[in-house]
Formats: structure tokens, sequence, C-alpha cells
């Protein structure tokens, strides 16, 4: 029988439905795609397949041009021409805004998604290492195994030369051993930036320059991984925030605390990796920082005044505490940066029940080759 592929949902699935009108979930196929389907396995509530033949291939589909594609785990959007993919990312954003957070896209305003380079854009990755065999690469697709990789094309130049040359990895990778922080995959993981002149590994601090901002960083701490569009993106946050007092929650090394930072503005920025702070005390001097989980901080504000709070937080999203917190200081602006979109639904519906309305929101595409996408999404009280 054949299937037609409706749309992609949340992780690229393409959905498409059984004869009895279940939902069958897919990987690998593009929106009107005319596949047939097999290994069907019953899940609660959906149908996974796999698909078993493309009787009628979407326009938009081309051969993956990464000689690693699927054995890597990385980069699964390859099949999809690159000026497709953000276009299809910005849908399932969309989608995910309109099914959980309960907005209708017609409400808000959807500002042009934002695009840059598609390949060549990372600078920041961690390399997965095995020092008995001498190999670095990433793991497998659906697997714990080691794809040893010479040369990734979504690297920016830096980081393939590390690859060329990896003697500094396996230092570096015989560090994190003896400091037990190796991670939990079985290789040891080396995490890696790449700065304006050097690359970052472990805590290794390297200047790196946005805009005309710059900063201290490390491969340790969390940082926009593409440097093509962290200007963009910053820029956008910034020019949105409005009123005298502003807070940078999830402010990792105070990325947007820089660009809101300005004469007369008070700017607090909140974030609970120790390391962090001391590097954004560097480069961002004017800001008052905290270093502890926002859910614990946000707790003693009762009656704070503020204009606009920026929250950019991890892919779980905002403590179940928070909407209800931030709302109580009854901040004109709440601006949302979000890396999944499924949370982000979720959180808006809890701010519109506390009088925030969506205004709105723009995609920006930072994750080239891959399922992923930053949003960010204006609310107004
Ligand atoms: C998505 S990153 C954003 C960082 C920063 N806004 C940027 O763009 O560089 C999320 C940050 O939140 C921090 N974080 C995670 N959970 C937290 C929590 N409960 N309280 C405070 N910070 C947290 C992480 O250490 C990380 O730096």
């Amino acid at each position: 029988m054949a299937y037609q592929i409706e749309k992609l949902i949340q992780g690229g699935a393409g959905l498409t439905t059984s004869k009895e009108g279940k939902r069958i979930l897919v990987m690998d196929v593009l929106p009107g795609e005319l596949v047939e389907l097999g290994h069907f396995q019953e899940k609660s509530g959906y149908i996974r397949a796999t698909v078993q033949n493309i009787l009628q291939a979407s326009e938009d589909r081309i051969t993956p041009p990464c000689p690693y594609w699927g054995r890597c785990g990385g980069c699964d959007f390859q099949y999809a021409k690159d000026e497709v993919q953000g276009v299809l990312k910005e849908g399932i954003v969309l989608d995910n805004i309109k099914r959980l957070g309960g907005i209708d896209p017609a409400s808000f305003l959807t500002e042009k998604l934002e695009t840059g380079p598609a390949w060549g854009y990372r600078n920041r990755v961690r390399f997965h290492v095995d020092i008995a065999e001498r190999k670095v690469g990433f793991l497998a697709r659906k697997s714990k195994s080691l794809v040893p990789i010479e040369h990734c094309p979504i690297l920016c130049e830096k980081l393939n030369a590390l690859l060329e040359n990896p003697g500094r990895l396996f230092e570096a990778a015989r560090t994190q051993m003896f400091s037990n922080r190796g991670g939990s995959s079985g290789f040891i993981e080396v995490p890696a930036f790449s700065g304006d002149d050097e690359v970052s590994l472990l805590d290794e601090v390297v200047k790196t320059t946005v805009g005309d901002h710059i900063f201290f960083v490390t491969a340790s701490v969390f940082f926009q991984s593409n440097e093509y569009l962290l200007p963009a993106l910053t820029s956008y946050v910034a020019s949105h925030a409005v009123g005298s007092t502003v807070m940078d929650l999830y402010s990792g090394v105070g990325t947007f605390s820089a660009f809101l930072q300005q004469p007369g503005r008070q700017v607090i920025a909140v974030e609970r990796q120790k390391q962090c702070i001391s590097l954004a005390k560097r480069h961002t001097p004017y800001c008052e920082f905290y270093s502890e989980p926002v859910e614990q901080w946000a707790k003693r504000q009762k009656g704070a005044a503020v204009d606009t709070v920026v929250v950019d937080p991890p892919r779980v999203g905002l403590d179940a505490s928070l909407p209800s917190l931030i709302a109580s200081w009854k901040s004109h602006r709440i601006i949302y940066v979000s890396c999944n979109s499924v949370t982000l639904g979720r959180d808006l519906q809890r701010f519109a029940s506390e009088g925030y309305t969506l205004s709105q929101v723009k995609v920006f595409d930072l994750y080239p080759q891959t399922f992923h996408s930053e949003v960010v999404a204006i609310l107004d009280r």
C-alpha cells in the first residue's frame, strides 16, 4: 500500500495515516512524498514505520552530500535541499505553537526566517575520542559505536584542522579521562570551541567576537554554535527589549546581556554555572550577575519591577513554577529564546494564562542539515 506524507513533525518524522486512521511516523521523508512502508511498530497512540520504497520523491529531495551520511548520528536532514530545510523547520515550530500552545498562527506575526551558510557554519562541537584505537569521530546513528571522521562538512575550518591533526584532541581526552569528565558514551568526549584566532578544548579560554562585542569563552560552557547567524540573533533580541530594567535569565556567558546593556539601563543576569558567570564578568562588567538556578533565584524576587525579561532555557524549557513567578513582576515584555518548540509551546500556554499575548515569532536556522532550530517568541502583557 502507498502512503502519502502529510507534513514533518517534531524531531523530523514525516506524518501519514493508516487505513484505520492511526498516526504513522516515518523518518527520512519529505512532505508530499508517496512511499511504501515496512517494519511497523505499535507505540502508545501511534505507529513507527520505515520507508521501503519511495514511489514518488519530492522535488526538494537530494542525495545527501556528506560521505558519512546514514552512518554518522549527526546531520539527519541532509536529504532535503538547503533552501527548504529552514522553511520546513519553521512549519514544525508553528505547528507546535498551535497544537501545544493553543495559539493560532494567524493571531501573531511570523517574521522572515533567518538563514545563513548551510555548511561550514558550526564553531562548537563535542568530539568523541577512542584513545586506545587513536580514533576521533562522532557516535553512529541509533548506536553507541564510533564513526571515525576525517572531515566534517558542517564544521568550520579550524575545527576540521583538528580532525586532520588530532594530537591536541588525544591529549585533551587523556585529561578528561583522568578527571572523570569523559561523558557517558563509552568514548571520551572532548568539547571544542573555535574562537577568533584559536580553538579552545575543555576549559581553555579563547576570545570570540560577535558584532562589536568581544566575549571570553571556553569549550566547556554553553555558547551558540553558529558563528554566522549569532549577530542576527543577538541584535534581534536586543532590539526588542524595552525599558530601563532588563533580566537575562539562563544567561550563559552573558551573550544577550552584552547586547542588552546600554546607558541608563540595568541588566540583571542569572545563570547556574559558575564558570559562565566568571567569564561573563570579564566582558559585560556593568551587569548584575547571580550564579544560581533561575527557579530558586526567582522565588526570592517578590515584587520585583522589571520592563523586559529575556529567557533562554535549555531544551526542557522553563520550570513549571516560573511562568507565574515571572508574570508577578508585571514586565511589559517577555522575550523567549527557545531551542525546542515543544517546550516553548507548553510554556507559551502557561504565559497566556498569566495574561501574556504572543505578538511575534522568528525562526533562526542555526543548525542546517539537522532538524534543530532556534526560535524567538515575543510576548506582551
Ligand atoms: C540555551 S543556554 C543559553 C545561554 C545564553 N543565553 C547564550 O545564548 O549563550 C542555557 C543556559 O542555561 C543554563 N541553565 C540550565 N539550567 C539552568 C537553571 N535551572 N538555572 C539557571 N541556569 C540554567 C545553562 O548552564 C546554559 O548556560
